[in-house]
C-alpha cells in the first residue's frame, strides 16, 4: 500500500528524512498552492504538511476524500480547521517543541532591537544620514517585563529576560504562585501585568479568547511609553487600537513578527517609525525548521505504521508510560464494543465503560475512545476511527461515561462495557490474562471465558435437556463446525446462554433456523 504525501508549505529537506526513508510513502513537494489548485489536487492525498501559510481550511478537508492526518510543522494550529478535522476523523499534529528556542530568541532580539531602535537607526545609515540624535534607546535593565502567556515560549523569554537583569512579571491561567517563586517572577492578572509592565510580550495561542485581547481598554491600562512585542500571533493584538495608541502617544513602540492577516505589507501601521517589523521569522531558523520538520514526519511514519503519534492535537495527548501500560488493552477495548453493537438493534441512549483493578490509575481516554468506535463501526464502518469517535457519539445523542475503581473484582484488570437502551442494558467484560492474551469473561450476568476473535455466536435459551444438542446438530447439517462452546444459567431450568466460536461467518438465514429451534429465544452473530 502507498500512502500519498503532500508537502505544501516550505519543509526542511533535511527534515523531512523520516519521510523520505520510510517504506510505502510517496511525497509530492508543491508549495505556493492557490486556494483553487490546493481543492483540485488535495482529494489524492492520504497526509498533508503544512506550516502556518496554508489554509487548511473546511472547505479544504471535506474536498480531501483520503486524507487521514494533518501535519503542521510547528505550534500553532489557528491555519486548521480542528473541528473540520475531528468531524472527518483526521488527525493532526503539530511540532510543538522544535522551535520554542528559535521563537525565544527572536522575541529577544525584538526586544532589544526595539529598546534600542537599531532597525530605525540602520535604515537612516542606509539613507546616507549620520544620525545620533534621533536614535535614543532605553535600558532593559531594571524595566519590568509582561508576559502574557507563559507556556514553552513565555517561560523561555522570560529566563532570558531576566539575564538581562529585567524584573519579570507574568499572566498565564496555569501560573500558580509557587511556580512564579520557583522561576523567579512575579505573577498577577493580566490587568497587573498590564499595569505593571514597561514592555509587554505576548506568547499566547490565537483563540476565540485571546483575539484582540489586547485591545483599546487594554492600553488604557498600560503605563505612559509601554512597548508591546508580538512574536506569536497576529489577532491577539487588534491592530487598529495599536495604531491609535501609537499614534497618541500612549505606546512608545511595537515590535511585531506576525499580524491579522498575512502577508502583511500594505498596512498603516507599517508607515510609523515606532514600529519595528519581521514577516513571521520566530521559527525561521536552520535549527527550527530541521527540528519541527523530523518532529511531524516521524508522527506521520508512526501514524501510517499503525503506531501511536507523538504530538496529537486533536486527541489527548498521553505519555510513553501511560501509553506502554494502556496500548495492549486497544483491541480488547474496540472488540468489546464491537461485541456490544450486534447485543441489540434498539438505539443506544448511553455507553457506560467501567475501569477496574490496575487500568483505573491511568488515563483510558483511549480505550474509551475504542470502545465507542467498536460500538459505531456496525452503522458506520470505516467512517468512524479513534478522532472523531466521540464526536460521532455526540452528534447520535449517546452519551459516553466512563467510571474507575481499583478494585480488580477478581482481575488484575477488567474493562466492562455496558449499553443502555430505552429497553434494555447489555454488558460485555474482558480482560487480558497473563500471558494467555484476551479474554471475555462476562456477558450481561452470566460468567464466560472466550477469547475475542473469529466467529462467535451468542445464543439465549431456556436451560432444558436438548437444547445444546439442537443447536450442534442444526450447525453440523449446515457444515459449520463449533471450535468452542460455554455455556451457563441463571437458575435450574430458567434463562440460560451458549456462547460458541464457530470456524465460519455464518448467513442470516442460518441464524434464523437457529432461532427457530426450540427452546431457543435469541441468537446474534459476532464476527470479532
Ligand atoms: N512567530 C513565530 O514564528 C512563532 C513561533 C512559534 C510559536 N509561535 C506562537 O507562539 C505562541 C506560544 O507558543 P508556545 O509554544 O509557547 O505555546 P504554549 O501552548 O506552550 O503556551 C501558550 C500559553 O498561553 C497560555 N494562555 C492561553 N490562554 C491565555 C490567556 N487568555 N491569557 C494568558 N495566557 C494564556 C496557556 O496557558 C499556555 O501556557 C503560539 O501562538 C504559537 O503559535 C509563533
Ligand atoms: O506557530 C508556529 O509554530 C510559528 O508561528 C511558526 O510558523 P511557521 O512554521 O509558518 O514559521
Amino acid at each position: 500500500m502507498t500512502y500519498h504525501i503532500l508537502i505544501a508549505d516550505p519543509l526542511s529537506e533535511e527534515g523531512i528524512y523520516p519521510l523520505r526513508q520510510a517504506d510505502g510513502l510517496e511525497i509530492t513537494i508543491a508549495t505556493d498552492l492557490s486556494k483553487e489548485d490546493l481543492l483540485e489536487r488535495i482529494k489524492g492525498f492520504d497526509a498533508l504538511l503544512v506550516r502556518s501559510q496554508t489554509q487548511v481550511t473546511r472547505e479544504v478537508i471535506e474536498a480531501a476524500s483520503n486524507l487521514k492526518i494533518i501535519g503542521r510543522a510547528g505550534v500553532g494550529v489557528d491555519n486548521i480547521d480542528l473541528d473540520a478535522a475531528t468531524e472527518h476523523g483526521i488527525i493532526v499534529v503539530n511540532a510543538p517543541d522544535g522551535n520554542t528556542n528559535s521563537a525565544a530568541e527572536h522575541t529577544i532580539a525584538m526586544l532589544t532591537a526595539l529598546a534600542r531602535k537599531i532597525p530605525q537607526a540602520f535604515n537612516s545609515l542606509k539613507n546616507g544620514e549620520w544620525d545620533r540624535k534621533s536614535f535614543i534607546g532605553v535600558e532593559l535593565k531594571n524595566k519590568t517585563l509582561g508576559v502574557i502567556g507563559l507556556g514553552r515560549i513565555g517561560a523561555e523569554v522570560a529566563a532570558r529576560a531576566k539575564g538581562q537583569r529585567m524584573n519579570v512579571i507574568a499572566y498565564d491561567p496555569f501560573l500558580t504562585e509557587e511556580k512564579a517563586q520557583k522561576m523567579g517572577i512575579g505573577f498577577g492578572t493580566v490587568g497587573d501585568v498590564l499595569k505593571a509592565a514597561d514592555f509587554i510580550t505576548i506568547h499566547t495561542p490565537l483563540l476565540k479568547e485571546t483575539r484582540h485581547l489586547i485591545n483599546e481598554e487594554a492600553f488604557a491600562k498600560m503605563k505612559d511609553g509601554v512597548q508591546i512585542i508580538n512574536c506569536a500571533r497576529g489577532g491577539i493584538i487588534d491592530e487598529d487600537a495599536l495604531y491609535g495608541a501609537i499614534v497618541s502617544g500612549k505606546v512608545a513602540g511595537a515590535a511585531l513578527d506576525v499580524f491579522e492577516m498575512e502577508p502583511f505589507v500594505d498596512h498603516p501601521l507599517l508607515t510609523l517609525p515606532e514600529v519595528i517589523a519581521t514577516p513571521h521569522l520566530g521559527a525561521s531558523t536552520v535549527e527550527a525548521q530541521e527540528s519541527v520538520a523530523v518532529d511531524v514526519s516521524q508522527d506521520v511514519v508512526n501514524f501510517f505504521k499503525g503506531e501511536a503519534v507523538r504530538n496529537p492535537v486533536n486527541l489527548p495527548s498521553v505519555s510513553k508510560e501511560v501509553m506502554a501500560k494502556i496500548a495492549p488493552f486497544f483491541d480488547l477495548a474496540e472488540k468489546l464494543g464491537i461485541f456490544l453493537s450486534r447485543m441489540t438493534d434498539e438505539a443506544i441512549e448511553e455507553v457506560n465503560i467501567k475501569y477496574a483493578g490496575e487500568l483505573a490509575n491511568y488515563d483510558v481516554r483511549a480505550l474509551t475512545r475504542n470502545t465507542v468506535k467498536g460500538i459505531l463501526k456496525r452503522n458506520l464502518g470505516n467512517h468512524v476511527n479513534d478522532v472523531n469517535a466521540k464526536f460521532l457519539a455526540e452528534r447520535f445523542d449517546i452519551k459516553v461515561n466512563e467510571h474507575k475503581t481499583t478494585t480488580g473484582k477478581g482481575f488484575l484488570h477488567l474493562i466492562t462495557a455496558e449499553i443502555v437502551t430505552a429497553k434494555f442494558t447489555h454488558r460485555v467484560a474482558g480482560t487480558l490474562l497473563n500471558g494467555l492474551g484476551a479474554r471475555i469473561v462476562k456477558v450481561d450476568d452470566y460468567v464466560v471465558d472466550v477469547v475475542p476473535e473469529g466467529h462467535l455466536l451468542f445464543i439465549k435459551h431456556k436451560d432444558q435437556p436438548g437444547a445444546i444438542g439442537r443447536v450442534g446438530t442444526l450447525l453440523a447439517q449446515k457444515d459449520i463446525n463449533i471450535a468452542t462452546m460455554q455455556v451457563g444459567r441463571s437458575t435450574v431450568g430458567g434463562d440460560a446462554i451458549m456462547m460458541l466460536t464457530i470456524d465460519n461467518r455464518v448467513e442470516q438465514t442460518e441464524i434464523e433456523d437457529l432461532t427457530e429451534l426450540e427452546d431457543i429465544y435469541e441468537v446474534k452473530a459476532i464476527d470479532l
